[in-house]
């Protein structure tokens, strides 16, 4: 017997990741008769039940009739009686079985160590801004005797953080875990750290790689949550990071969405870890996860990066239709074409699509576009109110990548041959050659298209 797997929970895999140890363990529970213990995970649909063999034959009889539709599961689902409370309940009390055998065996993220935390002794942050102090104290929480040391630019910030536990600047109503400190000397920070956390801001990244690669050993991971393409070079920071440090340093990208102070208040927040070296990826689960951060893994390292560089350029487009009070339609029609315009070019250059639908695209587009704490998504509020780019750059200390990514863009639209309506008015509004209200007219003066 063998449920249909609808749950989306980031264990969309559960068949494959369940081993013969819990096989095993599943028999002891008790869920019999099954070569598959795909029967742990709870259908969306809990009366979609179907056998292997009648599983065979719905799909090789829907493939060659097209005209026996009560045989469909749909129709087959419509006619069942509705589950009974009973149902769900067992049901559910699988799923949490399930789970509980899943983290004994592999320990951390909801309780135990994971092994890779367990032989983590320092861990180096580079860039003590919001995110990057966020997600120190991430690890900082995750083991005590771990060092996590911040590399800072300012000595004042840096005593701050050492003396009082607070990142002033970036978080000042945060308290820090006292294994998290700061420095400006890289070369002590970076001597006997296993990983280094990315958190520069994607323009100023390339100065800090070249000024400080004689310190990087060629072995030591990089794991990069900046988000955007680098203006001078269309480049995204995993291309950046090999051009700087060499094709040989071990890099993961993680992403999501995740604002830095929700990070800080402990809020239920999921992540992704995207690295063509799956063994790094998962190390980047072992070491953020806890109970209140999930990381999903990925090796789609380009969709990760092109969908989290262009969701902050789509923020803005959201954020202007706000400043301009056009309205909720509005607000859903632009989001909605750029998460297409994402997808063309992201798929156009390699990615795949599932990435574009999962937490670095469409889950951060969300965030970024409908959500006041974004910086880019502010940037474009106030763009659509009237104010001048510069005076909103003037007044805020904490980049909004998009600002910047923006005209890469439009060289990757070109270089794809993709056409890309709304972020291309982004990048032309950002650049001073059109009005917010101007962009608007002629986006919804274009040809009405067929839907793709
Ligand atoms: N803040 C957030 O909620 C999130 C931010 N991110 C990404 O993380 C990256 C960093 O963002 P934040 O920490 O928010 O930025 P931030 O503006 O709060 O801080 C940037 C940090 O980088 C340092 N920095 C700037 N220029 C530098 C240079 N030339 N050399 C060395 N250090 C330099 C600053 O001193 C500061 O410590 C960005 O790419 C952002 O998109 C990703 C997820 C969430
Ligand atoms: O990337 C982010 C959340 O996932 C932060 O977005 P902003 O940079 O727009 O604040």
């Amino acid at each position: 017997m063998a449920a249909r797997i609808k749950l989306d929970t980031g264990i969309k895999a559960v068949p494959h990741i369940i081993d013969e140890n819990l096989r095993v363990r599943a028999r002891e529970l008790g869920v019999h008769g099954n070569t598959s213990y795909d029967c742990l995970v709870p259908s969306r649909t809990t009366t979609t039940v179907l056998t292997s063999t009648e599983e065979h034959s719905t799909s090789s009889s829907s493939s060659s009739s097209s005209s026996s539709s009560s045989s469909s599961p749909r129709t087959r689902t419509n006619n069942a009686s509705p589950p009974t409370t009973t149902t769900e309940v067992a049901e559910w009390r699988k799923l949490v079985r399930w789970s509980k055998i899943k983290r004994r065996r592999e320990g951390g993220g909801n309780g135990g160590m994971s092994d890779a935390l367990r032989r983590t002794s320092k861990v180096v942050v580079f860039g003590g801004g919001s995110f990057g102090t966020a997600m120190a104290s991430v690890l900082g929480q995750n083991k005590a005797s771990l060092q996590v040391v911040l590399v800072l630019r300012d000595e004042a910030l840096c005593k701050d953080i050492n003396e009082k536990c607070i990142n002033s600047r970036y978080l000042p109503d945060y308290e820090l875990p006292p294994n998290v400190s700061a420095t400006t000397d890289i070369e002590a920070a970076v001597e006997g750290a296993q990983y280094a956390v990315h958190a520069v801001p994607v323009q100023a990244s390339r100065a800090f790689f070249t000024k400080n690669k004689a310190h990087i050993a060629p072995t030591l991971p990089i794991i990069c949550l900046s988000k955007g393409l680098e203006v001078s070079s269309g480049l995204t920071m995993a291309d950046l990071i090999a051009e700087c440090l060499g094709e040989q340093q071990p890099l993961a990208i993680m992403s999501g969405p995740s604002f830095a102070v929700e990070v800080m208040q402990q809020k239920p927040t999921s992540v992704v870890a995207a690295s063509t070296d799956v063994a790094l990826a998962k190390t980047c689960q072992q070491l953020f996860a806890c109970p209140y951060l999930r990381v999903n893994q990925s090796n789609d390292v380009l969709g990760v990066e092109i969908a989290g560089a262009l969701k902050n350029v789509l923020a803005i487009a959201a954020g202007i239709v706000d400043g301009m009070e056009l309205g909720h339609n509005a607000m859903a029609a632009i989001v909605q074409q750029g998460c297409s315009e994402i997808r063309w070019l992201a798929t156009a250059m390699g990615a795949e699509p599932t990435t574009i639908f999962g937490l670095a695209g469409v889950g951060d587009i969300m965030l970024t576009c409908f959500v006041n704490l974004s910086r880019n998504r502010t940037v474009g509020v106030r763009l659509g109110k009237g104010e001048k780019l510069e005076d909103i750059l003037a007044s805020s200390s904490q980049v909004a990548e998009g600002v910047a990514t923006a005209s890469s863009v439009l060289a990757l639209a070109q270089e794809y041959r993709v056409s890309l309506p709304v972020l291309t008015a982004v990048a032309t509004v950002v650049a001073g050659k059109i009005s917010p209200r101007e962009a608007v007219y002629e986006i919804m003066m274009l040809p009405q298209i067929a839907e793709r």
